[in-house]
């Protein structure tokens, strides 16, 4: 998917009202003059009972008003500039300055939602939609493909790494090269290809507009950026694993260099040998079909939360994802959960507007409760376990007994940010499998 099919020129808007419901019925004027088939008081009743609901300012100066339309073939998005910004909304002084306006189907909203919220992270282009000229240029920013970051182009070193990695490649028969995207270069997968090699470009964003795809066989997204070496392997790896591109069998050839930098570190990894653990977990599509980008969406909140914290704290907290029909015999309410009540297609954790919400819920104690498919199920939630957790680190307490212990019980897989030390850990069948 990409994200530019649902922009459109005459849809970016010079905003001229700095209250939220003048700016938002602005834009529902744009789309509508623009797609004839939307009716607009359909629109505008959809747009606010969702925001009834909860803010859509999904950044400090960006906000998303959305709503699925019943019925509606496609997905259609009007985005507006206010140069001297729109009070959003009464829990933030700060000024919104650009607004997105989703209207889509219910197919795939939520995945078009999730891609505009990606769009939003590229390096730089928020900066230069804010001081982009004018509705051209703005659509221009938009609609334009990534661009390839400082430092992509191929360096002697990176070449010559490129040539240790095909060779190695060979030599043991790594059924699958892993080459990092944003550093990778256009000579190492096309030698890569002529070997047979399967390869598989990783990326942080969509680059396939950059290097040709006739040279690489998959595209696979990792949740987010700025990882050190080893960790970037592991979360690439488990990404792999979890949708089927690399097996049991592979030796797996990753060819990198920290983010944004050129190739410089190639690393073997046996998978039976390395990744033991994880062909018990539930992500391979079996037990509840725990959704690939439900729990990329859910390490990327953990990992802006580890570094964020809450109001200048750190904060620690708990996600279990997946086989919920076990997990909720397990489950019992420390305060009134807090999404009670709200349709599922207004609690996805997929809707990056509600991204801010679960940041803010993080704050209470008990643990966030997820279906395989995003929906949460409850936050604030206290998790009976059966077991005796024995054989944790030292200094893990009593949330990461809960983490462990939740996985031994139930085909879950649970997520546990620590409040002292922020680090991420990954549990599946009581055992932590991965510490980031
Ligand atoms: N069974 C449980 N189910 C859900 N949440 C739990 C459970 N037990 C503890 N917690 C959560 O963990 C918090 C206490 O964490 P504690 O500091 O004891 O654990 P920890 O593993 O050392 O974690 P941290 O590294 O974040 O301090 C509680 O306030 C509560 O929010």
């Amino acid at each position: 998917m990409s994200i530019a099919e649902f922009f459109a020129p005459e849809r970016v808007v010079m905003l001229k009202r700095s209250t939220k419901q003048g700016a938002v019925n602005e834009l529902v004027r744009a789309l509508c003059a623009s797609v004839p088939e939307l009716d607009r008081a359909a629109v505008t009743t959809a747009i606010w009972d969702r925001e009834q609901l909860f803010s859509t300012r999904i950044a400090p100066m960006i906000a998303v008003p959305h709503a699925q339309l019943p019925d509606l073939e496609g997905s259609y998005i009007a985005v507006g500039k206010s140069r001297r910004g729109i009070e959003y909304d009464a829990r933030d002084e700060q000024r919104v300055h650009l607004v997105f306006l989703l209207i889509g189907s219910e197919d795939n909203h939520l995945k078009v939602l999730s891609e505009l919220a990606r769009l939003l992270q590229r390096q730089g282009l928020v900066q230069r939609l804010l001081t982009a000229a004018g509705r051209r240029e703005m659509y221009q920013l938009l609609t334009e493909p990534a661009p390839r970051e400082a430092g992509t182009g191929e360096s002697r070193t990176a070449t010559v790494v490129g040539e240790y990695a095909g060779q190695l490649a060979e030599r043991v028969e790594a059924r699958v090269v892993m080459v990092h995207g944003e550093s990778a270069n256009v000579g190492l997968l096309a030698n890569l290809r002529r070997q047979g090699r399967s390869v598989v470009l990783v990326g942080t964003e969509d680059q396939g507009d950059q290097i040709d795809e006739s040279l690489y066989d998959h595209h696979l997204l990792v949740p987010f950026k700025g990882l050190d070496r080893s960790n970037q392997v592991e979360i690439t790896m488990l990404m792999a694993l979890s949708k089927g591109l690399i097996h049991k069998g592979d030796k797996v050839v990753n060819v990198f260099g920290l983010t944004g930098s050129q190739l410089d570190t190639i690393v073997l990894s046996d998978v039976a040998r390395d990744f033991k653990l994880f062909f018990s977990m539930p992500l391979q599509g079996q037990q509840d079909g725990l959704d690939q980008q439900v729990f990329m969406r859910a390490m990327q909140i953990m990992a802006e939360l580890a570094q964020e914290g809450r109001e200048g704290k750190a904060v620690g907290t708990l996600i279990v994802l997946g086989d919920y029909e076990h997990v909720k015999t397990h489950c019992q309410q420390m305060v009134i959960n807090p999404f009670q009540g709200y349709d599922e297609s207004e609690r996805n954790i997929l809707d990056p507007s509600l991204t801010e919400t679960i940041k803010e819920f993080s704050r209470i104690d008990g643990a966030f409760v997820i279906r395989g498919d995003g929906v949460i199920m409850s936050a604030g939630t206290y998790l009976r376990i059966n077991h005796a957790v024995t054989g944790l680190t030292p200094g893990l307490g009593a949330r990461h007994t809960a983490a462990a212990g939740i996985t031994m019980d139930c085909e879950a897989l649970s997520i546990c940010l620590s409040e002292s030390t922020r680090q991420i850990s990954l549990f599946r069948s009581g055992e932590r499998i991965m510490v980031v």
